[in-house]
Protein backbone atom coordinates (compact mmCIF):
# COMPACT_ATOMS: atom_id res chain seq x y z
CA UNK A 1 0.00 0.00 0.00
CA UNK A 2 2.58 2.25 0.70
CA UNK A 3 3.93 3.97 -2.61
CA UNK A 4 6.33 6.48 -3.96
CA UNK A 5 9.66 7.65 -4.09
CA UNK A 6 10.79 10.61 -2.34
CA UNK A 7 11.26 13.60 -4.71
CA UNK A 8 11.32 17.13 -2.32
CA UNK A 9 11.90 17.94 1.49
CA UNK A 10 11.02 21.69 2.38
CA UNK A 11 11.27 23.13 5.10
CA UNK A 12 10.41 26.30 6.55
CA UNK A 13 10.57 28.79 9.48
CA UNK A 14 6.98 29.13 10.81
CA UNK A 15 6.35 31.75 13.87
CA UNK A 16 3.16 33.09 15.64
CA UNK A 17 3.94 36.29 17.77
CA UNK A 18 2.43 34.79 21.30
CA UNK A 19 4.80 36.81 23.34
CA UNK A 20 2.60 39.51 22.71
CA UNK A 21 0.40 38.10 24.62
CA UNK A 22 2.19 36.70 27.30
CA UNK A 23 0.31 33.14 26.01
CA UNK A 24 2.95 29.94 26.97
CA UNK A 25 4.90 32.03 29.26
CA UNK A 26 6.78 30.91 32.10
CA UNK A 27 9.50 30.80 34.54
CA UNK A 28 12.50 30.16 32.23
CA UNK A 29 10.73 31.11 28.86
CA UNK A 30 8.83 34.74 29.57
CA UNK A 31 8.48 35.72 25.73
CA UNK A 32 7.88 32.49 23.55
CA UNK A 33 6.44 32.66 19.88
CA UNK A 34 5.19 29.45 19.90
CA UNK A 35 7.00 28.24 16.06
CA UNK A 36 7.45 25.39 14.31
CA UNK A 37 9.90 24.02 11.39
CA UNK A 38 7.63 22.67 9.60
CA UNK A 39 8.24 20.16 6.32
CA UNK A 40 6.71 19.38 3.91
CA UNK A 41 7.73 15.57 1.47
CA UNK A 42 6.65 14.91 -1.59
CA UNK A 43 6.19 11.81 -3.51
CA UNK A 44 5.97 10.88 -7.41
CA UNK A 45 3.24 8.60 -6.31
CA UNK A 46 0.12 9.39 -8.50
CA UNK A 47 -1.92 10.25 -5.13
CA UNK A 48 -0.17 13.73 -4.72
CA UNK A 49 -0.42 13.08 -1.19
CA UNK A 50 2.23 15.01 1.24
CA UNK A 51 3.65 14.49 4.54
CA UNK A 52 3.33 17.31 6.57
CA UNK A 53 5.79 17.42 9.75
CA UNK A 54 7.05 19.87 12.72
CA UNK A 55 9.14 20.57 15.83
CA UNK A 56 8.44 23.54 18.50
CA UNK A 57 10.19 25.81 18.95
CA UNK A 58 9.99 29.03 20.98
CA UNK A 59 10.94 31.34 18.09
CA UNK A 60 14.45 32.34 17.58
CA UNK A 61 16.81 29.46 16.64
CA UNK A 62 13.97 28.01 14.66
CA UNK A 63 16.06 29.33 11.72
CA UNK A 64 18.79 26.72 12.86
CA UNK A 65 16.53 23.59 12.79
CA UNK A 66 15.43 24.74 9.53
CA UNK A 67 19.28 24.12 8.64
CA UNK A 68 19.65 20.62 10.72
CA UNK A 69 16.87 19.56 8.53
CA UNK A 70 18.30 20.80 5.15
CA UNK A 71 21.59 19.20 6.33
CA UNK A 72 19.89 15.71 7.11
CA UNK A 73 17.74 15.86 3.87
CA UNK A 74 20.32 13.72 2.06
CA UNK A 75 19.06 10.65 3.89
CA UNK A 76 15.31 11.30 2.49
CA UNK A 77 15.44 12.71 -1.42
CA UNK A 78 15.27 9.81 -3.40
CA UNK A 79 14.51 7.25 -0.66
CA UNK A 80 11.43 4.74 -1.22
CA UNK A 81 8.53 5.23 1.51
CA UNK A 82 8.24 1.27 0.75
CA UNK A 83 11.96 0.91 1.90
CA UNK A 84 11.76 3.06 4.69
CA UNK A 85 8.90 1.84 6.38
CA UNK A 86 9.58 -1.68 5.92
CA UNK A 87 12.80 -0.55 7.56
CA UNK A 88 12.34 2.15 9.94
CA UNK A 89 14.57 0.90 12.66
CA UNK A 90 17.41 0.87 9.99
CA UNK A 91 16.01 4.41 8.53
CA UNK A 92 15.76 6.27 12.59
CA UNK A 93 19.35 4.49 12.89
CA UNK A 94 20.53 6.58 9.22
CA UNK A 95 19.39 9.58 10.18
CA UNK A 96 20.86 9.59 13.91
CA UNK A 97 24.04 8.05 12.81
CA UNK A 98 25.31 10.09 9.79
CA UNK A 99 28.94 9.91 10.52
CA UNK A 100 29.41 13.55 10.87
CA UNK A 101 26.08 14.88 11.60
CA UNK A 102 26.00 12.50 14.66
CA UNK A 103 28.52 15.00 16.11
CA UNK A 104 26.43 18.07 16.68
CA UNK A 105 24.05 15.66 18.58
CA UNK A 106 24.31 12.86 19.37
CA UNK A 107 20.38 12.71 19.24
CA UNK A 108 19.53 16.00 21.21
CA UNK A 109 19.67 19.38 20.35
CA UNK A 110 18.78 21.05 17.10
CA UNK A 111 20.00 18.07 14.87
CA UNK A 112 17.35 15.88 17.22
CA UNK A 113 14.65 18.38 16.81
CA UNK A 114 15.12 18.25 13.02
CA UNK A 115 14.71 14.53 12.84
CA UNK A 116 11.78 15.07 14.81
CA UNK A 117 10.49 17.63 12.68
CA UNK A 118 11.31 15.02 9.03
CA UNK A 119 10.13 12.01 10.72
CA UNK A 120 6.96 13.04 11.72
CA UNK A 121 6.41 14.19 8.02
CA UNK A 122 7.62 10.47 7.31
CA UNK A 123 4.75 9.42 9.52
CA UNK A 124 1.84 11.10 8.62
CA UNK A 125 2.78 10.34 5.10
CA UNK A 126 2.13 6.82 5.61
CA UNK A 127 -0.97 6.75 7.73
CA UNK A 128 -1.93 9.21 4.81
CA UNK A 129 -1.22 6.43 2.37
CA UNK A 130 -3.11 3.85 5.03
CA UNK A 131 -6.38 6.35 4.84
CA UNK A 132 -5.99 6.35 8.90
CA UNK A 133 -5.43 8.84 11.65
CA UNK A 134 -1.72 8.18 12.59
CA UNK A 135 -2.85 6.65 16.23
CA UNK A 136 -5.31 3.85 14.25
CA UNK A 137 -2.43 2.71 11.71
CA UNK A 138 -0.36 1.80 15.14
CA UNK A 139 -2.98 0.22 16.94
CA UNK A 140 -3.72 -1.76 13.48
CA UNK A 141 -0.17 -2.82 13.38
CA UNK A 142 1.29 -6.52 15.18
CA UNK A 143 3.65 -6.39 17.53
CA UNK A 144 6.68 -7.85 15.03
CA UNK A 145 6.22 -4.36 12.98
CA UNK A 146 5.94 -2.20 15.90
CA UNK A 147 8.97 -3.25 17.55
CA UNK A 148 10.57 -3.15 13.96
CA UNK A 149 10.03 1.14 14.26
CA UNK A 150 12.28 0.81 17.22
CA UNK A 151 15.69 1.20 18.05
CA UNK A 152 16.81 -0.73 20.54
CA UNK A 153 20.11 1.01 20.99
CA UNK A 154 21.66 2.18 25.13
CA UNK A 155 18.28 0.99 26.23
CA UNK A 156 18.43 -2.93 26.69
CA UNK A 157 19.23 -2.91 30.12
CA UNK A 158 16.11 -1.47 30.73
CA UNK A 159 14.06 -3.24 28.24
CA UNK A 160 14.89 -5.95 25.33
CA UNK A 161 13.05 -6.18 22.25
CA UNK A 162 11.94 -9.77 23.79
CA UNK A 163 10.57 -7.92 27.01
CA UNK A 164 8.23 -4.92 24.52
CA UNK A 165 7.17 -8.19 22.74
CA UNK A 166 5.81 -9.51 25.66
CA UNK A 167 4.59 -6.04 26.54
CA UNK A 168 3.06 -5.90 23.39
CA UNK A 169 1.91 -9.14 23.49
CA UNK A 170 -0.15 -8.31 26.36
CA UNK A 171 -1.67 -5.13 24.72
CA UNK A 172 -3.48 -7.44 22.50
CA UNK A 173 -5.88 -8.52 25.83
CA UNK A 174 -9.10 -6.02 25.62
CA UNK A 175 -7.82 -3.88 22.62
CA UNK A 176 -10.81 -3.49 20.90
CA UNK A 177 -13.03 -2.69 24.23
CA UNK A 178 -10.49 0.30 24.68
CA UNK A 179 -10.63 0.84 21.31
CA UNK A 180 -14.33 1.32 21.59
CA UNK A 181 -14.06 3.28 24.67
CA UNK A 182 -11.66 5.90 23.53
CA UNK A 183 -14.09 6.37 20.45
CA UNK A 184 -17.07 7.28 23.20
CA UNK A 185 -15.26 9.06 25.74
CA UNK A 186 -12.48 10.57 24.73
CA UNK A 187 -8.93 10.26 26.24
CA UNK A 188 -8.66 12.63 29.78
CA UNK A 189 -7.06 16.26 29.21
CA UNK A 190 -5.79 18.92 31.29
CA UNK A 191 -5.75 22.60 30.78
CA UNK A 192 -2.54 25.19 31.03
CA UNK A 193 -4.25 27.81 29.75
CA UNK A 194 -5.64 29.62 32.53
CA UNK A 195 -2.61 30.20 34.35
CA UNK A 196 0.56 31.05 32.10
CA UNK A 197 3.29 33.28 34.54
CA UNK A 198 2.63 36.09 32.59
CA UNK A 199 -1.13 36.57 33.42
CA UNK A 200 -2.09 39.01 35.54
CA UNK A 201 -4.86 37.64 37.94
CA UNK A 202 -7.74 39.41 36.56
CA UNK A 203 -7.19 37.16 33.24
CA UNK A 204 -6.49 33.66 35.17
CA UNK A 205 -9.62 34.16 37.06
CA UNK A 206 -11.40 34.79 34.07
CA UNK A 207 -9.80 32.12 31.72
CA UNK A 208 -10.65 29.54 35.40
CA UNK A 209 -14.35 30.62 35.24
CA UNK A 210 -14.76 29.96 31.68
CA UNK A 211 -12.62 26.55 32.02
CA UNK A 212 -14.84 25.41 34.90
CA UNK A 213 -17.46 26.26 32.78
CA UNK A 214 -16.20 24.37 29.79
CA UNK A 215 -15.75 20.75 32.71
CA UNK A 216 -12.27 21.17 32.94
CA UNK A 217 -11.47 19.57 36.26
CA UNK A 218 -7.62 19.65 35.99
CA UNK A 219 -5.47 22.66 36.05
CA UNK A 220 -1.67 23.26 35.72
CA UNK A 221 -0.26 26.74 37.00
CA UNK A 222 3.00 28.06 36.01
CA UNK A 223 5.21 29.15 39.39
CA UNK A 224 9.15 29.18 40.06
CA UNK A 225 10.30 33.02 39.74
CA UNK A 226 8.55 34.43 42.34
CA UNK A 227 7.35 32.97 46.17
CA UNK A 228 4.64 35.12 47.63
CA UNK A 229 3.39 35.14 43.78
CA UNK A 230 3.38 31.80 43.07
CA UNK A 231 1.46 31.40 46.68
CA UNK A 232 -1.12 34.49 45.45
CA UNK A 233 -1.39 32.63 42.39
CA UNK A 234 -2.26 28.98 43.86
CA UNK A 235 -4.22 29.69 46.28
CA UNK A 236 -6.64 32.10 43.98
CA UNK A 237 -6.84 29.17 41.85
CA UNK A 238 -7.34 26.48 44.58
CA UNK A 239 -10.05 28.53 45.73
CA UNK A 240 -11.93 28.77 42.32
CA UNK A 241 -11.66 25.49 41.28
CA UNK A 242 -12.24 23.67 44.92
CA UNK A 243 -10.43 21.03 46.97
CA UNK A 244 -11.34 18.21 44.82
CA UNK A 245 -10.33 19.08 41.39
CA UNK A 246 -6.37 18.42 40.40
CA UNK A 247 -3.95 20.99 40.43
CA UNK A 248 -0.53 20.61 38.92
CA UNK A 249 2.83 23.03 39.22
CA UNK A 250 5.05 23.62 36.47
CA UNK A 251 8.60 25.56 37.40
CA UNK A 252 10.04 24.55 33.70
CA UNK A 253 13.61 23.79 35.03
CA UNK A 254 13.64 27.60 37.49
CA UNK A 255 15.28 25.91 40.77
CA UNK A 256 18.59 24.48 42.27
CA UNK A 257 17.63 21.25 43.75
CA UNK A 258 17.81 21.82 47.24
CA UNK A 259 15.77 25.27 46.34
CA UNK A 260 13.05 22.96 44.51
CA UNK A 261 12.54 21.02 47.70
CA UNK A 262 12.16 24.17 50.17
CA UNK A 263 10.12 26.07 47.49
CA UNK A 264 7.75 22.99 46.48
CA UNK A 265 7.33 22.39 50.95
CA UNK A 266 5.48 25.96 50.35
CA UNK A 267 3.00 25.13 47.90
CA UNK A 268 2.43 22.21 49.77
CA UNK A 269 -0.75 23.40 51.43
CA UNK A 270 -2.34 23.92 47.77
CA UNK A 271 -2.17 20.40 47.16
CA UNK A 272 -0.73 19.91 43.74
CA UNK A 273 -0.58 16.44 42.40
CA UNK A 274 2.57 17.14 40.60
CA UNK A 275 5.71 19.47 39.84
CA UNK A 276 7.15 19.83 36.75
CA UNK A 277 10.77 20.07 35.78
CA UNK A 278 11.86 21.24 39.33
CA UNK A 279 15.60 21.49 37.74
CA UNK A 280 17.44 21.20 34.66
CA UNK A 281 16.22 18.39 32.58
CA UNK A 282 19.71 16.83 32.47
CA UNK A 283 19.55 16.00 36.28
CA UNK A 284 18.83 12.41 36.87
CA UNK A 285 19.72 11.77 40.06
CA UNK A 286 19.03 16.02 41.65
CA UNK A 287 15.25 14.79 40.33
CA UNK A 288 15.50 11.55 42.20
CA UNK A 289 16.22 13.71 45.20
CA UNK A 290 13.40 16.16 44.77
CA UNK A 291 11.50 13.09 44.25
CA UNK A 292 12.52 11.21 47.19
CA UNK A 293 11.79 14.63 49.35
CA UNK A 294 8.19 15.33 48.37
CA UNK A 295 6.97 11.58 48.26
CA UNK A 296 5.79 12.39 51.43
CA UNK A 297 4.07 15.19 51.07
CA UNK A 298 2.18 13.47 48.50
CA UNK A 299 3.80 15.14 45.57
CA UNK A 300 5.62 13.75 42.41
CA UNK A 301 8.07 14.96 40.01
CA UNK A 302 6.66 15.35 36.30
CA UNK A 303 9.23 15.82 33.14
CA UNK A 304 9.98 15.08 30.00
CA UNK A 305 9.37 17.57 27.96
CA UNK A 306 12.80 18.79 27.49
CA UNK A 307 14.14 15.27 27.35
CA UNK A 308 16.73 14.81 24.71
CA UNK A 309 16.23 11.00 24.30
CA UNK A 310 15.41 7.96 25.58
CA UNK A 311 18.60 6.92 27.11
CA UNK A 312 17.71 10.00 29.63
CA UNK A 313 14.16 9.08 30.12
CA UNK A 314 15.66 5.62 30.45
CA UNK A 315 17.56 6.91 33.18
CA UNK A 316 14.84 8.88 35.17
CA UNK A 317 12.59 5.58 35.43
CA UNK A 318 16.08 3.48 37.25
CA UNK A 319 16.71 6.28 39.26
CA UNK A 320 13.15 7.05 40.30
CA UNK A 321 13.45 10.28 39.63
CA UNK A 322 9.60 10.82 38.20
CA UNK A 323 6.30 9.96 38.92
CA UNK A 324 4.86 10.92 35.54
CA UNK A 325 6.75 10.96 32.46
CA UNK A 326 6.10 13.66 29.71
CA UNK A 327 6.99 12.35 26.13
CA UNK A 328 6.93 14.71 23.59
CA UNK A 329 5.68 14.35 20.29
CA UNK A 330 8.88 16.97 18.59
CA UNK A 331 11.71 16.44 21.05
CA UNK A 332 12.05 12.74 20.76
CA UNK A 333 12.84 11.26 17.47
CA UNK A 334 9.27 11.18 16.38
CA UNK A 335 6.51 8.24 16.79
CA UNK A 336 10.04 5.67 16.62
CA UNK A 337 11.41 6.70 19.71
CA UNK A 338 8.25 7.80 21.83
CA UNK A 339 7.22 4.00 20.80
CA UNK A 340 10.44 3.09 23.11
CA UNK A 341 9.63 5.14 25.83
CA UNK A 342 5.93 4.29 25.90
CA UNK A 343 7.23 0.75 26.71
CA UNK A 344 9.62 1.73 29.00
CA UNK A 345 7.55 3.17 30.97
CA UNK A 346 4.73 0.18 30.64
CA UNK A 347 7.65 -1.68 32.44
CA UNK A 348 8.37 0.68 35.21
CA UNK A 349 4.48 1.34 35.66
CA UNK A 350 4.98 4.83 35.46
CA UNK A 351 1.69 6.38 33.89
CA UNK A 352 2.64 9.03 31.04
CA UNK A 353 0.93 12.49 30.52
CA UNK A 354 1.96 13.65 27.76
CA UNK A 355 3.55 17.49 27.35
CA UNK A 356 1.12 19.30 24.73
CA UNK A 357 2.23 23.06 25.48
CA UNK A 358 3.19 24.66 22.25
CA UNK A 359 2.26 24.89 18.72
CA UNK A 360 0.63 21.55 17.13
CA UNK A 361 1.89 19.51 19.87
CA UNK A 362 -1.87 18.75 20.73
CA UNK A 363 -2.20 18.01 17.06
CA UNK A 364 0.48 15.46 17.30
CA UNK A 365 0.82 13.87 20.70
CA UNK A 366 -3.19 13.10 21.21
CA UNK A 367 -2.43 10.20 18.51
CA UNK A 368 0.58 8.48 20.92
CA UNK A 369 -1.30 8.45 24.01
CA UNK A 370 -4.46 7.08 22.12
CA UNK A 371 -2.01 4.26 20.88
CA UNK A 372 -0.89 4.00 24.39
CA UNK A 373 -3.82 3.39 26.21
CA UNK A 374 -5.53 1.00 23.59
CA UNK A 375 -2.00 -1.47 22.83
CA UNK A 376 0.08 -0.53 25.80
CA UNK A 377 -0.98 0.62 28.85
CA UNK A 378 -4.04 -0.33 29.19
CA UNK A 379 -5.04 2.34 31.92
CA UNK A 380 -6.46 5.56 32.52
CA UNK A 381 -4.94 5.43 36.09
CA UNK A 382 -2.51 9.05 37.44
CA UNK A 383 -3.20 9.53 33.42
CA UNK A 384 -3.75 12.77 31.24
CA UNK A 385 -3.01 14.45 28.39
CA UNK A 386 -2.18 18.44 28.86
CA UNK A 387 -4.08 20.57 26.71
CA UNK A 388 -3.22 24.29 25.92
CA UNK A 389 -5.91 26.45 23.96
CA UNK A 390 -3.86 28.30 21.13
CA UNK A 391 -3.37 28.40 17.70
CA UNK A 392 -5.25 25.45 16.62
CA UNK A 393 -7.06 27.58 14.03
CA UNK A 394 -4.14 27.17 11.90
CA UNK A 395 -4.35 23.39 11.41
CA UNK A 396 -6.29 21.66 8.88
CA UNK A 397 -7.20 18.94 11.28
CA UNK A 398 -7.05 20.46 14.59
CA UNK A 399 -7.11 18.88 17.85
CA UNK A 400 -10.74 18.77 19.16
CA UNK A 401 -11.91 18.59 23.16
CA UNK A 402 -15.43 17.09 24.58
CA UNK A 403 -15.86 17.38 27.80
CA UNK A 404 -12.16 17.60 29.04
CA UNK A 405 -11.02 15.14 27.14
CA UNK A 406 -9.48 14.67 23.37
CA UNK A 407 -11.82 12.92 20.97
CA UNK A 408 -9.56 10.88 18.77
CA UNK A 409 -9.18 12.41 15.40
CA UNK A 410 -10.97 10.51 12.12
CA UNK A 411 -9.02 12.27 9.25
CA UNK A 412 -6.11 10.01 8.11
CA UNK A 413 -2.29 10.82 8.29
CA UNK A 414 -0.63 12.74 11.71
CA UNK A 415 -2.54 15.93 12.47
CA UNK A 416 0.74 17.71 11.59
CA UNK A 417 -0.62 19.85 8.21
CA UNK A 418 -0.88 23.57 8.80
CA UNK A 419 -3.19 25.36 6.32
CA UNK A 420 -1.78 27.04 3.47
CA UNK A 421 -2.15 30.21 4.34
CA UNK A 422 -1.34 30.22 7.99
CA UNK A 423 2.28 28.77 7.14
CA UNK A 424 2.77 31.39 4.63
CA UNK A 425 1.62 34.10 6.17
CA UNK A 426 3.57 33.43 9.60
CA UNK A 427 6.81 32.09 7.62
CA UNK A 428 9.12 34.08 9.00
CA UNK A 429 10.27 36.98 8.06
CA UNK A 430 8.91 36.84 4.66
CA UNK A 431 5.23 36.22 6.01
CA UNK A 432 2.70 39.44 5.76
CA UNK A 433 2.23 39.21 9.60
CA UNK A 434 5.91 39.11 10.25
CA UNK A 435 6.02 41.92 7.97
CA UNK A 436 3.98 44.31 9.44
CA UNK A 437 5.61 43.28 13.12
CA UNK A 438 8.87 43.87 11.66
CA UNK A 439 8.26 47.63 10.39
CA UNK A 440 6.90 48.99 13.68
CA UNK A 441 9.27 50.79 15.21
C1 LIG B 1 7.40 27.75 26.77
C2 LIG B 1 6.27 26.80 26.83
O1 LIG B 1 5.04 27.46 26.73
C3 LIG B 1 6.28 25.97 28.13
O2 LIG B 1 5.98 26.83 29.18
C4 LIG B 1 5.26 24.85 28.06
O3 LIG B 1 5.62 23.94 27.09
C5 LIG B 1 5.07 24.20 29.41
O4 LIG B 1 6.24 23.82 30.02
C6 LIG B 1 4.05 23.09 29.44
O5 LIG B 1 4.24 22.20 30.24
O6 LIG B 1 3.10 23.19 28.71
MG1 LIG C 1 6.00 22.14 31.30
Amino acid sequence: MVRGRITGLAASDVRFPTSLGHHGSDAMHPDPDYSAAYVVIETDARDGLKGYGLTFTLGKGTEVVVCAVNALSIHVVNKDLEEIVSDFRGFYRQLTSDGQLRWIGPEKGAVHLATAAILNAVWDLWAKQEGKPLWKLLVDMDPKQLLSCIDFRYITDALTEEEAHEILQNGLLGKKEREEQMLKHGYPAYTTSCAWLGYPDQQLKQLCTEALKDGWTRFKVKVGADLPDDIRRCRLIREMIGPDKTLMLDANQRWEVKEAIEWVTKLAEFKPLWIEEPTSPDDILGHAAISKALAPLGIGVATGEQCHNRVIFKQLLQAKALSYLQIDSCRLGSVNENLSVLLMAKRFQIPVCPHAGGVGLCELVQHLIIFDYISVSGSLENRMCEYVDHLHEHFKYPAIIKKASYVPPQDAGYSTEMKEESARKYQFPQGEVWQKILSKP
